[in-house]
């Protein structure tokens, strides 16, 4: 995991003057305080970390001093912004051992690029320097610290969670920031309570009872005009991962139980957080969760440990297990949205974001059976939300289950409009805004994607084998290959091309070639100490003896440590 020992190179060294440069208002922060208290959350030496794909991670018992000064950076956060900043502890699918935080920006989205870098310098300076970086941040920024600050902070279910969230919280109070502990949170929920109190309530209202009335408002209007409305339609169950969403769903399932009935398995009263179970394991063991029995063509579905990210699955009359990931829920998704738009003769435009790891085939019949516009960018959700947001309606989705769909002002506007427009019209108009009620556009979110599926298969009467046979994947495999500096390799075109080491995109070239409908790329990996390998091909036995050779070319040319990438699986 992302934990280094050694010197950080990643922040500029300021000048020796920069006491001279401190504005008054600067002074005004009571940094005697901060220096006191920042005693009490000590850096351990030397241990360096970085602001990642998801914020930070690593072991729980190296984030302490972290977690304070998490808290100190949102409130100059929220003080810049004139906002409110969320915090959220959680290491999603990560072992129950470790931790992590990540930020939330005013609209419910990560963290802006240029203050994760002010997150890394701050998480890596030595005691004596804290001082320094702060003020530089504030300087670099602009940071009004007359300003009021208020951070809400949320927490997952780890046995860590609560006392560093404590430690959030005593960098939030001792710069002077206002807080509110929403304590127990999903990720996702937390990044509706910013949005929600960013906007003055016009999105939802900021309480936990909010977030479930809305989305099971939209919920039950949606299901209610499902023709199809037998009981195989209306029970599916839930492998909550041990964790967070095992809470909240059974808060929920209340509220809309007259449309959907939910069976919570992994639920945390025995097994381990994610342990042999969860969403990531679900996809990346193509099997289907420990503590979960499935009968034969049921529906199954699985959240990961903070419940942002969503899997199906079912097993088949024979027992073959199949997994329906985030590329099948984008299409599903995608091809619903856009035959009401159809209905409601709107021209809006639609698109469907997605990264290197989506299926060959997903991609394929996106583009040329259902003619919508596909776009790739790098992994990591602020990047597919990023570019979600250039069209009236932008879906996007990993691979892994990690999406939810966007909705430009055009799109609101249009359905305002809708009370004049004809019956049939008026009623996909109405259904739209349910559907975009159900959505939680602020991050994907595993209960909000599992209600807008349910809602989606009960309106068109699809059975989870019908929703399954859209397409085929393409067989697949993914491995994660030890080097000594992940940072030797440096991609390019969406991560899909290695630009350094020298020779290896070559190596991969050469191997691709060997196989029938293959593809393959390699990417250090933004939240593990690895370099993950992708691999795709005509069959299982291809991909991955594709994957296993491309793994030991990285491992050859990237400077692999340990025991040499071993055939099979
Ligand atoms: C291949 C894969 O699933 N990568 C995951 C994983 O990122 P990496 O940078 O690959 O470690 O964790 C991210 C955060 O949860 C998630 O956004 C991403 O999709
Ligand atoms: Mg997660």
């Amino acid at each position: 995991m992302g934990g280094e020992w050694g010197q950080s190179d990643i922040c500029p060294e300021s000048s020796q003057e920069w006491t001279i440069q401190v504005g008054q208002d600067l002074l005004d922060m009571d940094l005697g305080a901060i220096t006191k208290y920042s005693a009490l959350h000590a850096k351990p030496n030397g241990l360096i970390l970085q602001y990642g794909t998801a914020g930070f991670r690593t072991k729980a018992e190296h984030l302490d001093h972290v977690m304070f000064r998490m808290g100190l950076l949102a409130v100059l956060r929220s003080k810049q912004t004139k906002s409110t900043i969320g915090v959220m502890v959680t290491a999603s699918h990560n072992p129950e051992e470790d931790n992590g935080v990540k930020l939330v920006d005013p609209l419910g989205e990560m963290l802006a690029p240029s203050w994760e870098e002010h997150a890394t310098c701050l998480a890596n300076a030595e005691e004596q320097d804290m001082q320094r970086v702060l003020i530089d941040i504030s300087e670099k920024e602009a940071v009004n610290l007359q300003q009021d600050a208020f951070v809400v902070i949320g927490r997952d279910t780890r046995p860590s969670s609560e006392k560093l969230s404590q430690s959030v919280i005593d960098g939030v109070t001792v710069l002077g920031g206002q807080f509110h502990d929403y304590g127990l949170l999903t990720t996702p929920q937390l990044h509706y309570m910013v949005y929600c109190r960013n906007t003055g309530g016009r999105y939802g209202k900021a309480t936990i009872e909010g977030y479930y009335q809305k989305l099971s408002k939209a919920f039950v209007e949606l299901t209610k005009q499902a023709s199809c409305s037998g009981d195989e339609y209306r029970s599916l169950k839930v492998d909550c991962a041990n964790g967070i969403g095992a809470l909240k769903l059974r808060e929920m399932e209340h509220y809309f139980s007259q449309g959907l009935s939910v069976q919570l398995f992994n639920d945390g009263s025995k097994g381990k957080l994610n342990h042999l179970c969860g969403a990531d394991f679900v996809k990346s063991h193509q099997k289907p969760p420990q503590g979960m029995e499935i009968k034969s063509n049921e529906r199954c579905c699985s959240f990961d440990g903070d419940a942002d990210r969503i899997v199906y699955y079912y097993h088949d009359a024979d027992g073959h297990f199949h997994l329906i990931d985030g590329d099948k829920i984008a299409t599903l998704i995608s091809s619903f949205l856009k035959e009401l738009l159809v209905e409601i003769g709107e021209s809006l435009n639609i698109g469907v974001v997605q990264t290197a790891y989506a299926n060959g085939s997903s991609t394929r019949y996106l583009e040329e059976v259902m003619k919508v516009p596909v776009y790739c960018t790098k992994t990591g959700v602020k990047h597919l939300h990023h570019k979600a947001q250039e069209f009236d309606i932008g879906v996007y989705f990993e691979a892994n289950g990690h999406g939810t769909a966007l909705f430009s002002t055009a799109v609101e506007m249009k359905i305002k409009q809708s009370a004049q427009l004809e019956d049939k019209k008026r009623k996909a108009a109405k259904m739209l805004e349910n559907i975009i009620d159900l959505f939680n556009q602020a991050a994907g979110d595993a209960i909000s994607d599992m209600l807008v599926i349910e809602a989606i298969l009960a309106l068109k009467g699809l059975t989870v084998q019908q929703w399954d046979a859209l397409y085929t994947d393409l067989p697949n495999r993914q491995l994660k290959v030890q080097v000594a500096d992940r940072r030797v390799i440096s991609t390019t075109n969406a991560e899909r091309q290695a630009v350094t080491p020298p020779g290896l995109q070559e190596a991969i070239n050469d191997l691709v070639k060997k196989y029938k409908l293959s593809r393959a790329f390699v990417r250090p990996s933004g939240t593990e100490d690895v370099v993950r390998v992708y691999a795709e091909a005509d069959s299982q036995e291809s991909a991955d003896h594709l994957a296993h050779e491309v793994s030991l070319a990285v491992f050859q040319l990237a400077g692999g440590i340990g025991e040499r990438p071993q055939p099979g699986f």
